[in-house]
């Protein structure tokens, strides 16, 4: 992955340098300057822009390339843009600079979770766009703000509204994780939070994570959890900061036209899958729960996780790869024949 280019950095990186510029950062996100950045990329790529305010200041930024066909469901491609908080102590280069070393490797928050994604749908759409393409199925690229603060104020607005509803989406891709070996890792459900917050007056409290999948497990840790707090005395109670009890299985089965085409086109690219259950929760949940199947994706192999992480960084060559990958996904999954449910 030696990539000393003499001739100059390419564009695409560029951009994505730019979007990690933005400090989008948690507690207090520069929405106002991400919506921009986006608008101005809607308006470079000739795509629809559309601006839903979910809650105050919290805007879903849109972006639409219509296709052939609008009897069909779309393809719904969805990108958080905002980031966790940084120990700046802990970086060898400052978080919102997107430094890149003289290997390749670009330094910042968000490089892989989530900017990179944002800017390659961006830049795949793009480069589909220049040669002349059209595709049967509409292409909504949807950018939601405080996925990192579990989404109340974002995608799960956001799903309840009329603006979504009538963007039809029939199948969604959202993040997943890099993969350290050579396999690409698909995620096809999730865990489901619950953060719990234990409140003891008189003794410190301390919280702890407990996260099962089954429901009766789950029914099974809220009594276990009530049975501490009354145990432990007095004043001693517990309350839910997340508690998701929907969890959904996207199909990966052969039969299934969506995952025919991902795992089609990634077979085709000799990219191995391995299809796993999110460790964490993403904003696919809420997709997921409203009908709308979604896979977790984020084209990283030979990369450490570093989400949420010090350093977190990407290597520009493995970004570039992955605007390829996006680039024979995105044909693929807007040509999917029309579905029984769609005749
Ligand atoms: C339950 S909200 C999840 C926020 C974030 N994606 C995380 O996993 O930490
Ligand atoms: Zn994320
Ligand atoms: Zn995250």
């Amino acid at each position: 992955m030696a990539s000393k280019r003499r001739e100059g950095e390419h564009p695409s990186v560029t951009l994505f340098r730019q979007y990690l510029r933005i400090r989008t950062v948690q507690p207090e996100p520069d929405y106002g300057a991400a919506v921009a950045f986006l608008e101005e990329r809607a308006c470079q790529l000739g795509l629809g822009c559309q601006k839903v305010e979910v809650a105050a200041g919290r805007v879903v930024t849109v972006l639409t390339w219509p296709g052939t066909n609008p009897r069909l469901s779309s393809l719904l491609l969805n990108s958080h843009t905002d980031v966790v908080p940084v120990f700046k102590e802990h970086w060898s280069h400052d978080p919102f600079e997107a430094f890149k070393d003289a290997d390749g490797y670009i330094y910042g928050r968000g490089a892989q979770d989530m900017k990179c994604v944002g800017i390659q749908y961006l830049e795949a759409v793009r480069r589909l766009k220049v040669e002349g393409h059209h595709f049967p199925r509409t292409i909504h690229m949807t950018f939601v703000p405080d996925e990192e603060i579990g989404g109340h104020q974002g995608m799960e607005l956001f799903v309840k509204r009329p603006e979504f509803q009538a963007l039809r989406a029939g199948f969604a891709l959202d993040e997943g994780l890099a993969n350290p070996t050579d396999a690409f890792t698909v995620f096809y459900s999730e865990r489901s939070p619950w953060w719990v917050q234990v409140t003891s007056t008189g003794k410190p409290g301390h919280g702890s994570r407990f996260i099962e999948d089954t429901a009766a497990e789950k029914l099974a840790f809220e009594e276990q959890l009530q049975g501490w707090c009354q145990a432990a005395g007095e004043g001693v109670t517990f309350e839910f900061a997340q508690k998701w009890t929907e969890p959904r299985m996207t199909s990966t089965d052969d039969s299934d036209p969506w995952w025919a085409a991902f795992s089609g086109v990634c077979k085709d690219m000799n990219l191995t899958l391995e299809p796993e259950i999110f460790p964490a929760a993403t904003d696919s949940r809420y997709l997921r729960a409203v009908g709308v199947p979604a896979l977790g994706f984020s084209p990283m192999n030979h990369t450490p996780v570093l989400l949420h992480d010090h350093d977190e960084r990407l290597h520009e060559a493995m970004f570039l790869r992955g605007i390829d990958i996006y680039t024979r996904l995105l044909p693929a999954l807007a040509s999917v024949p029309t579905l029984p449910s769609e005749s």
